[in-house]
C-alpha cells in the first residue's frame, strides 16, 4: 500500500483521512501536515496519525495529497517539490487549478492529478471526479481512483468538465444542507418540535436519495410517484417552482462554476 501524505488536513483534507482510516487504511499509512500546532495535537489524538511540517510529509510519500486552499497551493507545491521521491504523485484537492498550473509548479516530469472531492467523504458517501495531467500515466491515475475509492465514488471526466463538476458534487453537499436546514425551519413553523423536525428533514433527504441512488428511476418519475392529482405535494411543489427553485440552481451552479475559472486564473 503507498504512504500517503496529507498537505493541508483542513475540513476537505480530514474528511479524506477520516474515511480512509475508517475503511482500512492504517495510521502508518498516512501522514499529514497542517499549520497550527494545536491542530496538529488535535489530529494525532484522534486518528493516531503522525502529524508535521509540509515538506517532511511530502518527502516520506509517495502520494502527496494538497488540501490547502487554492491561493496556498503555489508556495506549497514550489515548497516541497524539491523534496519529492523520484516518481511521487502530487495529487490536488484544490477548486479551480488546472492540472497545467500545478505542473508548472513542481519539477517537470511530476505526475500531477486534480481531484475534486467532496465532504461526504468522511462518511464514505462521497464522490471523487478526477483528472490526469499531462505525464501522469494510467497506472498513477488508478492509484488515485483506489485512494478516493476508499471514501466514496469515483467518477473520471476530461478536464476541462472539472470546473462544473465542482459546481455540481464539490459544492453540491452545501445546497444540500442549506435545504435540509430550511425544511427544519419550517416544520417549526409548522409547530413541530425541532428535535422532530429535523429528524424528518434528514431521514427524508436520506431516503429520497438512496431511493434515487438504489432504484436508478429518474427524479422526474419519483417526483410524480409522490404527487397525488391536486394532492398536498401538488400544492407545495406549485409554491417551490413559482419561487423559481430550478432558475436558482442554474444561476447558483453557474456562478460556482464560473468561480472555479476564475480561482484557476
Ligand atoms: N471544503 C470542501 O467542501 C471542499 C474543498 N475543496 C478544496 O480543498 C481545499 C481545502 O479546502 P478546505 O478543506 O475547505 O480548507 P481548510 O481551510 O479547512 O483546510 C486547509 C488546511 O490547510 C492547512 N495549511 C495551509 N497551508 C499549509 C501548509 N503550508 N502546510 C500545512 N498545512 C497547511 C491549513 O492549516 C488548514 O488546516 C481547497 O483547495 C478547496 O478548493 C474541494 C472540494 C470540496
Ligand atoms: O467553496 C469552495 O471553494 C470549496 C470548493 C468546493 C467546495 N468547497
Amino acid at each position: 500500500m503507498s504512504t500517503v501524505a496529507v498537505v493541508g488536513a483542513g475540513a476537505m483534507g480530514e474528511a479524506i483521512v477520516s474515511g480512509m482510516l475508517a475503511r482500512g487504511w492504517l495510521p502508518d499509512d498516512l501522514v499529514l501536515a497542517v499549520r497550527r500546532p494545536e491542530h496538529a495535537e488535535a489530529l494525532r489524538a484522534s486518528y493516531g496519525v503522525e502529524v508535521t511540517d509540509a515538506v517532511t510529509a511530502a518527502a516520506k510519500a509517495d502520494v502527496v495529497l494538497v488540501g490547502v486552499k487554492p491561493y496556498d497551493v503555489h508556495d506549497v507545491l514550489t515548497q516541497i517539490g524539491p523534496r519529492l521521491r523520484p516518481g511521487a504523485l502530487v495529487v490536488s484537492l484544490a477548486v479551480g487549478l488546472t492540472t497545467a498550473r500545478l505542473e508548472s509548479a513542481l519539477p517537470a516530469g511530476t505526475p500531477v492529478v486534480r481531484v475534486m472531492p467532496n465532504t461526504p467523504a468522511q462518511v464514505g458517501a462521497g464522490v471523487s471526479v478526477i483528472s490526469a495531467g499531462s505525464t501522469c500515466d494510467d497506472a498513477k491515475l488508478d492509484v488515485v481512483d483506489e485512494i478516493m475509492s476508499a471514501v466514496g465514488a469515483v467518477v473520471r471526466v476530461p478536464e476541462r468538465l472539472q470546473d462544473a463538476a465542482g459546481a455540481i458534487s464539490g459544492s453540491g453537499p452545501a445546497y444540500v444542507f442549506l435545504a435540509i436546514e430550511a425544511l427544519i425551519e419550517a416544520g417549526v413553523h409548522l409547530g413541530l418540535p425541532r428535535a422532530t423536525s429535523a429528524e424528518l428533514a434528514v431521514q427524508t433527504f436520506v431516503g429520497a436519495s438512496r431511493l434515487a441512488a438504489e432504484t436508478g428511476d429518474h427524479p422526474a418519475v419519483l417526483r410524480e410517484r409522490v404527487t397525488s392529482p391536486g394532492g398536498t405535494t401538488a400544492a407545495a411543489l406549485s409554491v417551490l417552482e413559482d419561487r423559481g427553485v430550478r432558475a436558482a440552481f442554474l444561476a447558483a451552479t453557474r456562478a460556482a462554476r464560473d468561480r472555479s475559472a476564475e480561482i484557476g486564473g
